[in-house]
């Protein structure tokens, strides 16, 4: 654990469960110039278990005993994305930094709300954990395409695997809480907005949990034109996989086929499937954790904003019609405030 000190930004984690664990361990052992402030889970026993893993910290029941009891500097939400609304309005109005998990929430409207409140706080407070952002293969991706060294960017091709989805996960879920990262991805890589969104489903997985439609096909238009495919398979079985293939007018380039090295031995080829979004996106979520910790000293954000979180949600909220009604569905966003400009 790195040694906690007094002058330390004390980072509250609110929800201690897979993804929030994760970060209470980041927080506590390999972040510089923070420490874990406190743990907030309706679940006592998880939240003492996981502060009892960094050497302790205050638990709490709410967001609002953890303000009042004013135990931290700022925070990171890893509650379920359908709960972030409420308690984001909490945290806007105490004027708490606060890196919010995706999905800011989960559809256009309430993402709208909390892009209001922010701007009536008058600056801006929340970083959205988009954190393929902070990946190295994204990053480079979209240097290559900035840079226009291969002639325009035509198509980008996403597949998106998960081993098993976690219990509850539904239809629209596949598109609010997983899609959700390609619609940022895109607009990252394209720096464009998305005008369409069109779902497809076509033969389901009998792997598939039982309500769940497994895997679909994503298909977006931003508004140069470029199209964007995505495969999302959230019971693949096979593990962890985050793939993206770029088609310029002169190369194809692809990124993230693994995290690991390759590997030929006894005839054979290949490297390691990563098992969750842990091992794949550990240096990102790494990197993203740091910038916003220092960021959040300055008083600033240091990545993708809650605006990107609200247009990234109109694009959920367009493809969820979409696989309601098998249309293809125009995105519609609202004016950008000046905030964000
Ligand atoms: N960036 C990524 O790659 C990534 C990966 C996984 C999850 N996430 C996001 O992180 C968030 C959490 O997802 P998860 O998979 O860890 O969920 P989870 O269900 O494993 O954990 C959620 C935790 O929140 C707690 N909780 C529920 N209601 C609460 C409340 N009102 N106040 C305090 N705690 C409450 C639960 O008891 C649980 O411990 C979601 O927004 C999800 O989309 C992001
Ligand atoms: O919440 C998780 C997380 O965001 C992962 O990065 C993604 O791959 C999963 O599909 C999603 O369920």
């Amino acid at each position: 654990m790195t040694a906690g000190h007094s002058r330390d930004m004390r980072v509250g984690i609110v929800g201690a469960g897979r993804m929030g664990a994760d970060h209470i361990r980041r927080i506590g052992h390999d972040i510089l110039r923070a420490r874990v402030g406190a743990v907030v889970d309706v679940d006592r026993e998880r939240a003492e278990a996981a502060a009892a893993d960094v050497g302790g910290a205050p638990v709490f029941g709410s967001v609002t005993e953890m303000l009042e009891a004013q135990a931290v500097d700022a925070v990171i939400l890893a509650t379920p994305g359908f709960l972030h609304e409420e308690d984001l309005g909490r945290l806007l109005a105490a004027g708490v930094p606060t890196l919010c998990e995706k999905p800011l929430t989960p559809d256009a409207e309430s993402a709208l709300r909390v892009v209001q409140a922010e701007v009536a706080v008058g600056r801006q407070l929340i970083q959205v954990g988009f954190m393929r952002r902070f990946d190295t293969g994204y990053q480079q991706l979209r240097q290559l395409i900035t840079s226009g060294e291969h002639g325009r960017l035509l198509m980008l091709h996403h597949q998106h695997r998960n081993p098993v989805p976690p219990p509850g996960f539904t239809d629209e879920m596949i598109i609010q809480d997983s899609v959700v990262h390609e619609f940022d991805a895109i607009r990252y890589f394209t720096g464009e907005e998305t005008v369409d969104v069109d779902v497809r489903m076509g033969l389901p997985s009998s792997r598939a949990v039982e309500g769940l439609h497994d895997p679909q096909l994503v298909t977006v238009q931003t508004s140069s034109g470029i199209l964007a495919t995505v495969e999302i398979f959230v019971s693949a079985q096979l593990g962890y996989q985050v793939h993206t293939q770029a088609s310029f007018e002169a190369a194809s380039v692809r990124i993230g086929e693994s995290s690991t090295l390759q590997l030929t031995a006894g005839g054979r080829a290949g490297s390691a499937v990563d098992e969750s979004f842990v091992p794949r996106f550990r240096e990102a979520y790494d990197r993203e954790v740091q910038r916003w910790v220092d960021a959040a000293r300055r008083g600033e954000i240091d990545g993708p904003s809650a605006w990107d979180g609200y247009a990234a949600a109109a694009c959920c909220e367009a493809g969820v019609e979409s696989q309601r009604t098998g249309a293809r569905v125009t995105v519609e966003l609202a004016e950008t405030p000046g905030l964000y400009t």
